[in-house]
């Protein structure tokens, strides 16, 4: 049988019985289920929307696509925080014998940050935070641990964009501690670019706010687990505290799922693009005292880890960062009046593009002063790209990088100088260098592979 490839499989919607065959799954907006008789009650599919619906089983069914699982392996619940915590209190949680250590990264999103904290406070956990992305400082204090519950991994970080070494750090924590819990946020991938699951992670998770919807109108996470067990572990608690997906975000969820391929292969385009002009039209190139570019994007060759992220995933997704090296000319570009597209907004993954201070925004929830002892740049510039055309894009947020004071254009627009640290070129990429872009990351056959991004097995 022919194996689809994923947007393929996300298009069609097959798994659900309704009675006059409707193209689109309908939405189960009912809270009860009739019960059939009194002695199949108990076994009946559906009861209570808390414990079970059938539109939520249908995204359910189409999110077990996007992780090649059964359905039982999934979970839709409320929000990307809500699959963290119900990760956390259905297999770490739920051990009343001792407080459970974590291990974290320490760049972390700010939601999540202000999670573990409060569990430590509370001392509810020892979370314990280490550079999750250079292996050798991770297994050193693994290693030094009596006893570690549960690693928490993400990559590319979110929003410095460090890659951790997903296949090699879950190898290692599984053979020496089996029983640890390995959990995985793959938010700023989503399923469509990596699947931890082949890492023999125990359970990923997604904000499904971000890439899967697209669109910022629903709230939604993701929980994907390696075996069903697993997710009826997870199951106990999203039952007992109702926290599953609404029928309604559950039927947005659906069709959100349906154009994820079109939407990452378009916005990860405009992605690659923005970043090789940033880097090297706008000046984002002088390297700074540690040795790295100002343009942070895991699809640039510069990226200090572009072979490690390439390795496991099959594309750089659409979120980049950038360093002004100046907080006040930051500050002036993402409060400029020029930015008509940009919208200054939190999130990522969505249709529009947005740009953001995430010092000011995402990532305020962190204390300052832990921003400082972990090196936060302050001043760093994210950017979420959406499906607009890429000329617009590049045209708003050189208006705004004008009137911000960051650069200036010269010879009728056609070179760009940068006045913060001298960088003088020309302002647009050709469109020769186009296939250049996609073949450092895809390969020679570079742009049949970006068509084909996602279709991860056939890359
Ligand atoms: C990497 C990452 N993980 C998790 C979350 C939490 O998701 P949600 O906002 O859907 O709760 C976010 C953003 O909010 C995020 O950026
Ligand atoms: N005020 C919110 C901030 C949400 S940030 C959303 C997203 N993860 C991002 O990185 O932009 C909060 O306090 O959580």
């Amino acid at each position: 049988m022919v194996d689809h490839s994923l947007p393929t499989k996300l298009v069609s919607v097959v798994q659900h019985n309704d009675q006059h065959g409707s193209s689109v799954p309908p939405i189960y907006q009912s809270t009860t289920f009739k019960v059939g008789s009194l002695e199949e009650g108990a076994s009946q599919a559906y009861d209570y929307t808390r414990s079970g619906n059938p539109t939520r089983t249908v995204v359910q069914h189409q999110l077990g696509k996007l992780y090649g699982v059964d359905a039982s392996q999934v979970l839709a619940v409320s929000s990307g925080m809500t699959a963290l915590d119900m990760i956390l209190r259905g297999l770490v949680l739920n051990n009343s014998a001792h407080v459970p250590t974590i291990i974290a990264g320490d760049d972390l999103y700010g939601g999540t940050q202000r999670l573990l904290t409060h569990l430590e406070t509370r001392n509810h956990a020892r979370v314990l935070h280490v550079d999750t992305t250079n292996y050798d400082s991770f297994v050193k204090l693994f290693k030094q641990q009596p006893q570690v519950d549960c690693v928490l991994l993400e990559s590319p970080t979110n929003p410095l964009l460090k890659v951790a070494d997903l296949p090699r750090l879950c190898k290692f924590i599984k053979s020496t501690n089996p029983g640890c819990v390995v959990a995985v946020d793959n938010t700023m991938m989503s399923g469509m670019l990596c699947n931890p699951l082949h890492f023999r992670c125990d359970v990923v998770y997604e904000s499904a706010t971000k890439y899967l919807n697209g669109h910022h109108d629903i709230m939604a996470g993701a929980i994907i687990t390696r075996t069903p067990k697993i997710a009826q572990d997870i199951y106990f608690i999203v039952n007992s505290t109702g926290c599953g997906l609404s029928p309604l975000d559950s039927w947005l969820l659906i069709r959100g799922l349906k154009t994820l391929g079109v939407r990452m292969y378009q916005q990860q385009h405009n992605a690659m693009v923005l970043a090789h002009w940033l880097e090297n039209s706008c000046g984002f190139l002088k390297k700074s005292k540690k040795e790295r570019t100002l343009t942070r994007y895991v699809g640039l060759k510069s990226h200090p880890q572009f072979d490690l992220h390439k390795s496991f995933n099959s594309g750089p997704g659409a979120v980049l960062s950038f360093e002004t090296g100046s907080f006040e000319h930051s500050r002036r570009l993402v409060s400029s009046p020029k930015l008509k597209i940009w919208s200054v907004t939190v999130s990522f993954g969505c249709v529009n593009s947005l740009i953001s201070m995430p010092g000011k925004m995402s990532h305020a929830a962190i204390d300052p002063a832990l921003r400082q002892e972990r090196e936060f740049p302050e001043d760093i510039i994210r950017l979420c790209c959406g499906i607009e055309s890429i000329a617009d894009l590049q045209e708003d947020l050189l208006e705004a990088m004008v009137d911000a004071d960051i650069v200036e254009l010269r010879d009728e627009g056609r070179i760009i100088y940068n006045k913060l640290n001298g960088h003088l070129a020309s302002n647009t990429i050709g469109q020769g260098e186009l296939p250049n872009i996609y073949e450092e990351f895809f390969g020679q056959n570079g742009i049949k592979r970006h068509c084909l991004l996602t279709s991860r097995a056939k890359l």
